[in-house]
């Protein structure tokens, strides 16, 4: 047993410690804004993901513990953010309501130093980005259950943005209401991806309950906030928000949901050595052109993790294809095989090379 003047040593010594941390943690801040005066001066210039990235990579290798790497990285998160926004304060808009997962991903990417403001679609997100309103916007791409996000696909096309960072977000929905109490639930409000991920929970314990699709979870749970009867599928932090408590927590079908989502910007992110490309192409209708498109990626060594098909909306079966690859286009080899597939296709399209993501369970 510590006794009482034991106790008193440790909490001298914690103190000493954080004397300690809160002097480097100032000079730190100072180092960046001298590091922010060596950037020209335009703001799209002062976020840099593969820095950050480098940062996460090496502190979480050298970590030694007993401080978890998920507490870790939340740490220097906060302490990044705190250094950039002394640099340079960053505005963020995401596919909103306030407490939507967007916002969740983009809190847990830009740190609480950030300023956050929400949008009514992922069209609004990037045209906040086109217009000069905000620096940078976040929305969701793809989801381990549920697929990709075609509006962000479709918005990606038709944008002069860059993807410049991705965000992975572990994925869990509560099913919330006023009373907490499942016998009086009559409705259950989501979005139709959040339903669509818990379908079996539905079916198996609500089977006779109405299912209604709204924009967004946020929203569902604003609703349900006005209505004893019914309960909404989403994020503790949205059915806190709205004052909901949890009838029952954790409802998806698949314990292991992750979301994408990306982050969007007028600049091109630096190689960061652990990176990513995306890129959007379309092809004629003849024999086996995807299969010679496709034969360019794999004569370069290279590893596809995605690709996707939707319609041109040019002509009707036409099709754009959407694959994601590893690698940076400043890669000699991706390089030389994204020249390749453009002379394969009738159009190609870098939407962006940016740092892989490291998985954050934040969002359950
Ligand atoms: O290295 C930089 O360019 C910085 O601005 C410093 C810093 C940091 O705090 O480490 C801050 C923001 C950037 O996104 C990356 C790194």
């Amino acid at each position: 047993m510590t006794t009482g003047k034991e106790l008193d040593n440790l909490r001298q010594s914690i103190d000493a410690i954080d004397d300690q941390l809160l002097a480097l943690l100032n000079q730190r801040a100072e180092l960046a804004i001298q590091v922010g005066k060596y950037k020209s001066g335009n703001p799209s210039e002062f976020y840099v993901p593969s820095r950050e990235k480098q940062i996460y990579t090496r502190l979480l290798r050298e970590n030694p513990g007993p401080v978890p790497d998920e507490a870790v990285r939340a740490i220097f998160r906060e302490v990044i953010s705190a250094c950039l926004n002394l640099e340079q304060p960053l505005t963020i808009a995401y596919l909103g309501p306030e407490a939507t997962f967007t916002h969740i991903a983009s809190m847990e990417h830009f740190g609480q130093s950030a300023r956050y403001q929400p949008s009514p679609s992922i069209r609004d997100v990037f045209s906040e980005v086109e217009r000069g309103r905000v620096h940078y916007g976040v929305a969701p791409i793809e989801n381990s259950t549920e697929g990709v996000v075609n509006y962000t696909l479709d918005c990606l096309v038709d944008s002069d943005l860059s993807i410049c960072a991705e965000i992975e977000l572990g994925i869990t929905h509560h099913l919330m209401s006023l009373s907490g109490k499942i016998e009086s639930i009559r409705r259950v409000y989501s979005h139709p991806h959040a339903i669509a991920q818990c379908r079996q929970w539905l079916d198996l314990n609500l089977p006779e309950v109405e299912l209604v699709d709204i924009t967004s979870t946020a929203r569902a749970a604003e609703i349900v906030s006005h209505d004893e009867t019914s309960a909404a599928i989403c994020s503790e932090l949205a059915g806190k928000l709205y004052s909901l408590v949890p009838v029952v927590r954790k409802i998806e079908d698949k314990t292991n949901n992750f979301t994408r989502f990306i982050v969007v910007g007028n600049t091109r992110t630096k190689k960061s050595g652990n990176d990513k490309t995306s890129v959007v192409f379309s092809l004629s209708h003849a024999v086996g052109s995807l299969y010679h498109a496709l034969e360019v990626i794999s004569r370069f060594d290279i590893n596809m993790t995605k690709i996707e098909s939707r319609p041109s909306k040019m002509k009707a079966w036409e099709y754009l294809f959407h694959i994601d690859i590893e690698g940076h286009c400043d890669d000699e080899n991706v390089s030389q095989a994204l020249d390749l597939l453009g002379q394969r296709s009738l159009f190609l399209k870098v939407l962006g090379s940016y740092p892989k993501s490291i998985p954050s369970r934040k969002g359950e």
